[in-house]
């Protein structure tokens, strides 16, 4: 069982796969408490605000509200909303406090590709081919910190920044982890225009890659 915050359709708007048509499955907690978080919704799991599937599925707006779900019953509900992408991206909340090697698998089966955007502060459990997102998350307000493990996992590294000190954590960060052939974005931290113009410097001064949260800009989830 996994426990559900939101499920929706939408074009991925992060990191290598920016454009892709792709299924989001945000599933519910996380203890890392990053102060500019975009989805602080998903942090708390309480047992009083569990509901049925059906009313996630219904949900028009962001909410604490989450649901216990099967990859079964994950899929049925793709079917029953007549969903054409075939790309799932697992999201949270923490997707890593999750054992997601039951799901990745169900949706290989079912031929969907999968993604997983993670901090990096749990061991990953997925697939081989499931690509692993890693965003790390450095000196965060829960204390959580990065594994070596998520680190060398990665397909891609993704950073936000809005300062020079988030810049250097990350070359600091690299180097000690000796990473030197992943690919690796800058996401400037909800769109502030400092932070995008840092970010492009700094993309092209370390030969990195920019990442926008183009769905933002779209007005879209
Ligand atoms: C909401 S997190 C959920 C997955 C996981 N907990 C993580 O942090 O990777 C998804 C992605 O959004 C990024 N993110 C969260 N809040 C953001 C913000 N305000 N601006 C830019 N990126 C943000 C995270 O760093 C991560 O890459
Ligand atoms: N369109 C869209 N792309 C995304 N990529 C990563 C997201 C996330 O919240 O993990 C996200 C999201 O919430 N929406
Ligand atoms: S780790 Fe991810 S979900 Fe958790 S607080 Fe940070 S950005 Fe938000
Ligand atoms: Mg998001």
């Amino acid at each position: 069982m996994y426990k559900v915050n939101e499920v929706f359709q939408t074009i991925q708007g992060e990191g290598s796969f920016t454009g892709m048509p792709a299924i989001f499955v945000r599933l519910q907690g996380c203890p890392v408490g990053c102060a500019w978080c975009d989805t602080k919704h998903t942090w708390a799991i309480n047992m009083e605000q569990q509901v049925d599937l059906a009313q996630v599925s219904a949900k028009q707006a962001d909410s604490e509200f989450w649901a216990n779900v099967t990859p079964k019953a994950l899929l049925a509900l793709f079917a029953e909303r007549g969903y054409q992408a075939r790309h799932v991206v697992i999201t949270g909340g923490e997707p890593c406090m999750y054992d997601l090697v039951p799901l990745c698998q169900a949706l290989s089966e079912q031929g969907y590709s999968s993604q997983i955007e993670t901090s990096g502060t749990f061991e990953i459990k997925a697939p081989a081919d499931c690509w692993v997102t890693v965003s790390p998350k450095l000196n965060m307000a829960g204390g959580y910190k990065i594994l070596a493990s998520a680190l060398q996992r990665a397909d891609e590294i993704k950073h936000p920044v809005a300062m020079q000190k988030h810049v250097d954590e990350l070359v600091t960060l690299l180097t000690e982890h000796q990473i030197l052939n992943k690919l690796v974005y800058l996401q400037p931290i909800s769109q502030q225009k400092r932070a995008t113009e840092l970010a492009i410097a700094s993309c092209i001064q370390h030969n990195w890659r920019l990442s926008v949260q183009v769905h933002k800009y779209l007005g879209i989830e």
